[in-house]
């Protein structure tokens, strides 16, 4: 179905927590994605979900607790090495005014170089089938900087598959991202297989693209299961302080929040 090699890892994170500004902010939180799963993150504002994130892709260091990536600890891992098994879509939009959108996703390709030379007919093709996948084929030649916010996070997504990684680490991949392309996007991930951690925001989302998801709460986990053991009226209740109704998709079956504030 698609030209990328998908060998999909298992990500572990074990015990971790980290402080920020003197306040703990993740407090011993575990989660295990195994081989192809897609667990979800997700929880109010500031409950420390990008903390987690980035402490899964290493660009954070746990104070306590490890990330592991198929056994191994990615602190032990050189950079260039966990590059080529996990790559991630960070929160910021970065500013690459000079550099076009083939450009920057090409830069996915970096971890996989060998010397001089390697194979450019092969990066040239995984770079434009990356672009194909989000839909920003057209777009290639245009510098990162003009395009708009969904187009750039279509972008950056399309960087982070081109590293062909085994574990995806998106935080609000949906973000900027209309209707159609959230659920495009979030679509094209289950059909690649990789394992992914990805925080989202909406619920619904969520429950129709994750395997798990994990509520964050204060830096906790405060449940983790499949979307229907998680989304129950208590819990969104309990969490967000919304009252709302959970029912079945019509046509899915898939559980659905129903806002009733
Ligand atoms: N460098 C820092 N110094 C102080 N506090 C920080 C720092 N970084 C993060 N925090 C705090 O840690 C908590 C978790 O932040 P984080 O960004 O991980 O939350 P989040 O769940 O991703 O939130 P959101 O849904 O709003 O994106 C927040 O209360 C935040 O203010």
């Amino acid at each position: 179905m698609s030209h990328h090699e998908v060998r999909p890892a298992e990500l572990e994170l074990r015990d971790v927590s980290r402080t920020a500004g003197g306040r703990e902010v993740l407090s011993g939180v575990s989660l295990t994605a195994a081989p192809g799963e897609v667990v979800g993150v997700v929880g109010p504002n500031g409950a420390g979900k990008s903390t987690l994130l980035r402490t899964a892709y290493r660009y954070l260091r746990p104070a306590s607790g490890q990330v592991l990536v198929d056994g191994t600890d990615v602190f032990r891992m050189p950079r260039r090495v966990l590059a080529r098994r996990l790559a991630a879509l960070p929160q910021e939009l970065p500013a690459e005014f000079e550099l076009t959108a083939y450009d920057v996703v090409e830069m996915g390709r970096a971890p996989h170089r060998r010397g001089l030379g390697g194979d450019r007919l092969g990066d040239e093709r995984i770079v434009t089938v990356s672009l194909e996948m989000v839909e920003m084929a057209e777009l290639a030649r245009r510098p990162f900087g003009q395009l708009s916010g969904g187009e750039k996070q279509r972008v950056l997504i399309a960087r982070a598959l081109a590293q062909e990684p085994g574990v995806l680490i998106l935080d609000e991949p949906t973000n900027h991202l209309d209707m159609r392309h959230q659920f495009d996007v979030l679509a094209l991930v289950r059909r690649l297989g990789v394992t992914t951690l990805a925080a989202l925001h909406d619920l619904n989302l969520a429950a129709r693209f994750c395997d798990r998801m994990c509520v964050l709460v204060a830096g906790g986990v405060a449940a983790i299961g499949t979307p229907a053991e998680v989304l129950t009226e208590s819990l969104l209740s309990e969490v967000y302080g919304v009252h709302a109704e959970v029912g079945a998709h019509p046509r899915t079956g898939i559980p659905t929040v129903f806002f009733g504030n």
